[in-house]
């Protein structure tokens, strides 16, 4: 929590100082600081802010806060900070942000919110019974209640750290915030926040090579602009993407100036409801990232595996084309867990369902939700499976889940629990949802670190083992179906029967390496120029050559456990 003296540590010494530098200057630890803490700074200004502003509230005046804080903490970023740089995402939903202090209602006395800023404004609850308290009360009692408020004083000086945000177009419109002290107009505020130059300035960098690297960033994005930027420099009606892709329903924008006004009038973006409160960006990344719009597999495609191929038609596939009559008893399950050796065809599999079933493909790796998006991870499961259901039917597949649902331990960070909890919690949600044609997939090659939790809600556990002498005959026939070989059907058998170990993936390594041969054969001042006709079929011998270098990459060690926990926790096939 913080206390006054440490938040007054970003106030400015000097009134005249450009707010954007005293962020820069002393605000990073804080920061730093606020991400351990329940409440986050941008929360802890917003509140500050609120409270100056009081009656004033309403959706413009939410969003000039929101925008001017956003700012804020955004031009005080530092490249090297990633994780306060995601954070700035973070940046709470001001009504959510709001709702979260107010008392419960007076009458139905249930913690129940307001479901608009209106109905807060007019003091009605959502039951329609009730009425909160007055404003004021209000506010009274988010100060005496939360531990946070309590340590701030009701003239907090972070109120004198924002700007007094005044657009013109705002000010005519009524609303002008009251910040402490009257500072110059800063416009830029009250845009969304677009990437800056940031200042620079008393960075306590720890290596002179990161102060380097800063700068130099820095001087690039002085003098370099993007494709993008360009664009909007010379077209600002083309200010939505330019080769990022459109979230779903959004219109083409064309990149060509001008032709965005001889096409009239862009209508509104049309957003399912249900995204509401989804960070759009979040649904962007999702739906260029997240969905998997790779050719479809067909089972044909996953060679042997027929026991697992059928129970998984059975138990996932017939159900989610058939959800009328898989029902009570025949309810199909929601979760399914793919567990075995890397490179078995776990993720062919969670592919091929998607595609059977005509279902959207959600793939995403458990550990980049604990790492790439990091602090981003519990927002990315809530957006996850928000998108998801606006694609139904819908398969996630989640590759490495035993590190997200991993037996918990003292040393477990804080976000990656959080991100464990909502998981769990979207899980059950879309487990009960009777309407949701959601399935989730999981895939581990470490089963056993899988906590009881996530078994029982995976629960079909399938043993997805190496591929056995004929599933590798077929891995090569398919691998080799568009290679130029002279192979017989002998040599196939005999490569097979000599791979005996290697993983589906080894297969393939083997039959990339293998393919390389006639390249290598042929002389290296002929290589540019030869024509294609002229390269020699893929032999047996390359093949032989190929075994030597790829090696299996399963150890019979590992085999051991995995035999051990299917016949523990496994489906038996
Ligand atoms: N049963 C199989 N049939 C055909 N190809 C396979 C099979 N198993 C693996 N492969 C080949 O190996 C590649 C990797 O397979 P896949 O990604 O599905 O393995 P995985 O079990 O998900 O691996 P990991 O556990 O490392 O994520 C596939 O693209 C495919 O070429």
């Amino acid at each position: 929590m913080f206390e006054s003296n440490e938040l007054s540590g970003l106030i400015p010494e000097n009134e005249d100082v450009d707010h954007l530098s005293v962020l820069n200057k002393s605000s990073l630890q804080q920061y730093q600081l606020s991400l351990q803490s329940e409440f986050k700074l941008s929360s802890k200004i917003l509140d500050d802010v609120w409270k100056a502003n009081e009656e004033l509230l309403n959706g413009e005046a939410m969003d000039i806060i929101t925008n001017t804080v956003h700012g804020l903490l955004q031009n005080a970023n530092m490249n090297k900070m990633s994780t306060w740089k995601s954070s700035l995402n973070d940046l709470p939903d001001p009504l959510f942000l709001f709702e979260k202090h107010l008392p419960p209602c007076t009458h139905c006395s249930q913690d129940s919110k307001t479901t608009s800023l209106e109905q807060f404004n007019n003091r009605v609850c959502t039951c329609n019974l009730g009425v909160k308290e007055p404003l004021n009360k209000t506010h009274n009692a988010i100060i005496e209640n939360k531990d946070f408020m309590k340590t701030v004083d009701s003239n907090t000086e972070s109120q004198n750290m924002l700007t007094e945000v005044c657009d013109g177009d705002r000010q005519k419109q009524g609303f002008k915030p009251k910040f402490g002290r009257v500072r110059p107009v800063v416009k830029s505020m009250l845009q969304p926040p677009v990437p800056k130059c940031p200042v620079i300035e008393d960075i306590a960098l720890d290596k002179e090579e990161d102060e380097d690297k800063v700068h130099k960033s820095n001087i690039a994005k002085i003098t370099f602009k993007t494709a993008k930027e360009q664009l909007l420099a010379s077209n600002p009606a083309a200010k939505r993407t330019l080769g990022a892709s459109r979230k779903a329903q959004a219109k083409f924008v064309s990149p060509m100036i001008g032709v965005q006004d001889k096409q009239g009038t862009q209508e509104p973006e049309v957003t399912d409801e249900r995204l509401k409160h989804i960070d759009p960006k979040m649904i962007e990344l999702i739906e260029s990232e997240i969905i998997d719009k790779g050719t479809p597999i067909g089972w044909d495609d996953i060679a042997g595996l027929q026991m697992a191929k059928s129970v998984i038609q059975e138990a996932v596939v017939w159900p989610l084309l058939r959800p009328d009559i898989f029902t009570g008893l025949r309810r199909p399950p929601k979760g399914i867990l793919l567990f075995g050796p890397p490179g078995t065809g776990k993720t062919l599999i969670g592919k091929c369902v998607a595609a059977q079933c005509n279902a959207t493909f959600f793939s995403i790796s458990a550990s980049s939700l604990t790492s790439k998006w990091i602090g981003d991870g519990e927002k990315m499961v809530r957006a996850l499976f928000a998108v998801a259901r606006c694609h139904q039917p819908a398969v996630i597949f989640i590759d490495e889940i035993d590190s997200l649902l991993t037996q918990r331990s003292d040393s477990e960070h804080e976000a990656t629990r959080r991100i464990k909890t909502e998981f769990l919690v979207q899980f059950d949600g879309a487990a009960t949802g009777d309407e949701d044609r959601l399935l989730i997939v999981g895939a581990t090659n470490r089963p056993q670190e899988l906590d009881e939790a996530a078994r029982r809600r995976l629960v079909k556990r399938l043993y997805i083992p190496l591929p056995d002498v004929d599933a590798r005959e077929q891995i090569i026939k398919n691998l080799l179906k568009n290679e130029n070989n002279d192979l017989t059907p002998q040599h196939v058998s005999e490569i097979a029967r000599l791979t005996d170990g290697y993983s589906g993936a080894d297969m393939k390594s083997l039959c990339s390496e293998a393919a390389m041969g006639p390249i290598r054969s042929v002389p290296l001042s002929q290589i540019i120029s030869i024509d294609r006709e002229k390269v020699r079929p893929v032999n047996v011998k390359d093949f032989i050559n190929a075994l030597q270098r790829v090696r299996p990459s399963v150890s019979q060690d590992d085999l051991g456990q995995y035999v051990k926990w299917n016949n523990t926790y496994g489906q038996g096939v």
